[in-house]
Parts: C-alpha cells; structure tokens; sequence
C-alpha cells in the first residue's frame, strides 16, 4: 500500500481552446474538472489501476467539499483533515497541438495545528505502507521543511518515503535524504543550481544526490522518458507516442505507476519502465485523467542501461 501526502491539494479544471490570445475573449471547446494535486494524482493513478493507495489531503471550503467529491466518485480512499481555510482551484489551458499552460493558485494558508494534524494523519496511514508520499507545493504557512520532517518521521517508524517537490521544499526535503525523489528537468535544474542540457549532465547531477545518500532518483524528461540512477544503476527508459493531449499530471502518473511497481517487487528497470509507460498513457489522456489498464495498450516502451549522454533534451 502507498500512502500519499498532498498538503496542497486542488481541484483542477482543464479548458480547451482553438488557442490561447492574451487580452481577448475566447470561447472554451471543452472543460474537464478532476481532484488534482500531485500525491491525489498518484492515489488515482494506483486507485484506477487496482492498486491500494492512500490519499491524505488538507480540506476545507466549497473547493475542499468538491474535492472530496470527485475523490470518492473516483472510489480513492483518502484521509481529510479539516482546515479553515479554502482548497485552491488549478486551470489549466489545453490547445490543438498538446501545448499545456497550467495556472496554479498559491492554496490556503495553513495553521500550525492543521500542519501538525496532517502529518499525524499521514503517519497513522502510514502504518505497514510500503511507500509514504509527499508531493507538490507546499500553501502558504507551511514550514519549508515539512517534507523534511516527514521523512525524518517515516524513517523513524522503519519506513520508506518519496518526495516529488520543487524549489526550496524539495531542497530541504534532500538535506533529510528521502529514500527515492522523482524531480522533473527544470526542478533538478533548480535544485542543483545550473543548467543541465544533456542526458549526461542528468545522470551526473543525479549520481551527486545519490552520492548524498539518497537511494533512488529518477528525473522525468517529458518525452524524452525517464532516468533513473542508484549506486549502482544507470537506466534509461521512453515511450513514444503519437497524439499528445494534455501533459497535466503526467509526472504523477509516471511516478506512481513506478513506486505501484517497487511495491510488486519488480526490479528497477521494470518498475521504472511501468512508470514511464503510466506517464506516456496520460498524456494521451485529456486534462488529468489518470490511465486505466485499457489506457496502457499499444504504448511501447524502450529501456537502456548506456544512455545516450549527448542527447540534448530540447524544451518539451
Ligand atoms: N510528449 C511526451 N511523449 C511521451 N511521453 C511523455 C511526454 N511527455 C511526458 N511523457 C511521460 O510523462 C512523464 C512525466 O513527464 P514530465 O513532463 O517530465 O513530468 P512533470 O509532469 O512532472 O513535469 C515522462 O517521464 C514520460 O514518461
Ligand atoms: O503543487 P503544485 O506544484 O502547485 O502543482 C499542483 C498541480 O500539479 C498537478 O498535480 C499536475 O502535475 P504537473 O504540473 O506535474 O503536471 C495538478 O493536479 C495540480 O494542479
């Protein structure tokens, strides 16, 4: 079982337009509304797979009710922990040749106490889990290093933590070296302090995190796949698809279909092949629907374990 950790959850809604005009009225083809916010997304992600996850997510306001709507709706077993304050509203503007620009609010500002009950939630569900996840942004009034201290927490307890965050969050969270992260081109890119235009500038800033002491970092490239390094790995893995439609969620899916296949015992190179073939899938996929086993169909995946290091990995 995986237990997921959003502090900043959202209801996301994705608007479809001919193209998006700046200073002009412009009239929306189709509009999807699914519960969103990166851990949400790897619960669904598992959920519609038949995985058992957990979601535990701060909830309050109209947004907060609506979230929790949709996350039953989506049968997703979640623990909400009351706030005062009103979960945030994410949109996302979808056009014709898959380009995705994504409007994120800042989210609610939280107490100290509601900080405090979250993390409590999230350790009582951690109970036996395989996987404990914490993903996102970090809403306003949370410590920066609230990832920091649930991997401090979880690894107390004898268990095994994920982040999947960026900026400062993810930068504090490193310094308590989770057991696996899961950061983008642009987050790594932040997080180590320099550009990284090739594969092999990658898998360099990669095998430094490792050589911190954390055991797994995979870094998403978009359509370039995935990269995942250990003290003893280096692996490639991409999947090639056709109709790109929305890329929303995508680094979600990729990361739970990996971690739903680590907690089946599969090896790295199979784990981390499911997790790219789940992020292809939800690319096809409109605004942030999650695949279902039906979605995974007719997806190849490829797997190396010589990447090629001067691929330059153009903008996505
Ligand atoms: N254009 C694409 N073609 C094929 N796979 C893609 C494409 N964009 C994303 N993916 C898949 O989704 C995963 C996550 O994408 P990425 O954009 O790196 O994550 P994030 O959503 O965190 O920014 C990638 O590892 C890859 O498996
Ligand atoms: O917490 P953040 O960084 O603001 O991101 C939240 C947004 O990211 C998502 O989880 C989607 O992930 P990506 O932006 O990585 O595609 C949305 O569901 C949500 O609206």
């Amino acid at each position: 079982m995986i237990v997921t950790l959003t502090p900043n959850p959202s209801v996301d809604r994705a608007v479809t337009l001919d193209a998006l005009v700046r200073g002009e009225v412009l009239r929306a083809s189709d509009v999807r509304v699914d519960a969103g916010g990166k851990g949400v997304n790897v619960a669904r992600a598992i959920t519609a797979q038949g995985g058992d996850a957990i979601a535990v997510l701060p909830v309050g306001g109209p947004e907060g009710h609506l979230l929790e709507e949709l996350l039953d709706a989506a049968d997703v077993p979640r623990r909400s922990v009351a706030i005062t304050g009103s979960a945030r509203m994410n949109i996302s503007v979808l056009e014709p040749d898959g380009t995705t620009t994504k409007l994120n609010e800042p989210g609610p500002e939280l107490a100290e106490a509601e900080v405090e009950a979250m993390l409590d939630a999230t350790l009582e569900a951690a109970a036996g889990a395989a996987w404990v996840v914490g993903c996102g942004s970090l809403p306003p009034g949370a410590p920066v290093d609230l990832y920091g201290q649930l991997v401090a927490r979880v690894h107390a307890g004898g268990g095994k933590v994920a982040i999947d965050s960026s900026g400062p969050a993810l930068a504090a969270a490193v310094a308590a070296t989770p057991d696996l992260i899961k950061p983008n081109h642009e987050e790594l890119e932040e997080l180590v302090g320099r550009a990284l235009p090739t594969l092999g500038d990658v898998q360099d800033a990669a095998r430094d995190l490792v050589a911190q002491g954390i055991g797994i970092v995979c870094v998403s490239l978009g359509r370039h796949g995935a990269l995942l390094v250990t003290a003893d790995e280096l692996l490639h893995s991409w999947a090639t698809i056709t109709t790109p439609l929305s890329t929303v969620g995508a680094g979600d899916c990729m990361l739970a279909g990996m971690l739903h296949g680590l907690t089946r015992g599969l090896d790295h190179d199979d784990a981390l092949a499911e997790g790219v073939a789940w992020g292809a899938a939800a690319v096809t996929l409109p605004g942030s629907r999650v695949p279902h086993p039906e979605d995974l169909h007719g997806i190849p995946v490829d797997l190396t374990h010589s990447p090629d290091a001067g691929t330059t990995l153009a903008e996505n």
